[in-house]
């Protein structure tokens, strides 16, 4: 793939309706201060890649924005549609989901345990059933409704977690490194499906990642982070920023954030 059709998709137009901004943001557990000055403005129908070196904050961001852990600052979420700011309704896909590997729950069960307040032992209602289905057709899961839990691959589990966290439909979708232990294979699709959900549904997606390759190769925008915000931009931008290396350091030459440092190659594709 060359550099045009590798950017060529930033050129598409998102509604513009909405966003999400986190002003003055900020986070320190105990005496530590982790997160500092963070301003970041999340645009609706664009996946923003959230990179930076082991440490740097990027899941404690994440958590913040969750409500799990207090924060500094503000996050605002303006709805142009509805002509008014509110909190925004975030879904969440985790690294993984750990649970009983051997217990009888299957993809149905999890999304009526989430979805209804009905016992899941009582059997579902057949709108429920057919809204499951729906959801999971987005992801190309829908043959999975009936399959064990246990019984997935790491890349059909985080296809379902990815259907889970789009019901009810979120103004923001945080995922935090949701392809790390998939196959080439898996990662690719799950890619793709998010690239083209962001469009569809019009959704404000921060995606974190070390996978700088796929980054490049998907993401509208990508966030440097360490402690703060170091560089923000398009992928061919900030992947090229001496930033990069800054803030990678030696790690860079394991990782391959290198190639993209060097000259004429962006995303190991030379251009
Ligand atoms: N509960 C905690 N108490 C003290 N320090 C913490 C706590 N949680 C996280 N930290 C520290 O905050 C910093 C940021 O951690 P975080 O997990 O957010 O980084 P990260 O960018 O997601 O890292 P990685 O890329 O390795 O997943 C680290 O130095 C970590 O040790």
């Amino acid at each position: 793939m060359g550099i045009t059709e590798i950017f060529e998709h930033v050129q598409e137009k998102a509604c513009g309706l909405c966003c999400t901004k986190l002003e003055g943001f900020g986070v320190s557990i105990g005496k530590t201060e982790i997160l500092r000055d963070i301003n970041i403005h999340i645009h609706c129908g664009e996946l923003t890649a959230l990179i930076g070196p082991n440490g740097g904050g990027k899941t404690t961001l994440l958590k913040a924005i969750l409500g799990e852990i207090s924060h500094t600052g503000a996050i605002k979420f303006l709805d142009a549609r509805e002509q008014k700011s509110r909190k925004p309704v975030v879904g969440y896909v985790p690294q993984r989901l750990d649970f009983d590997r051997g217990a009888p729950v299957s993809v149905m069960d999890l999304f009526a345990a989430s979805l209804s307040v009905r016992p899941v032992c009582f059997g579902y209602s057949r709108k429920l059933r057919e809204r499951v289905s729906a959801s999971l057709v987005h992801v190309q899961a829908d043959h999975l409704l009936e399959r064990r839990l246990g019984d997935l691959s790491g890349g059909e589990m985080q296809r379902v977690l990815l259907a889970l966290a789009l019901d009810p439909g979120p103004d923001l979708l945080l995922m935090d490194e949701p392809v790390s232990g998939v196959d080439a294979r898996g990662r690719e699709l799950f890619y793709q499906l998010v690239f083209n959900l962001r469009r569809q549904y019009d959704l404000s997606i921060i995606l974190v990642s070390h996978d700088l390759d796929m980054v490049a190769r998907y993401a509208d925008r990508v966030v440097l982070l360490n402690k703060t915000v170091l560089c923000t931009g398009a992928p061919a931008e900030v992947l090229t920023s001496e930033k990069l290396l800054q803030a990678y350091g030696q790690l860079c030459l394991e990782t391959k954030a290198q190639n993209y440092l060097q000259p004429n190659i962006v995303g190991g594709v030379p251009v």
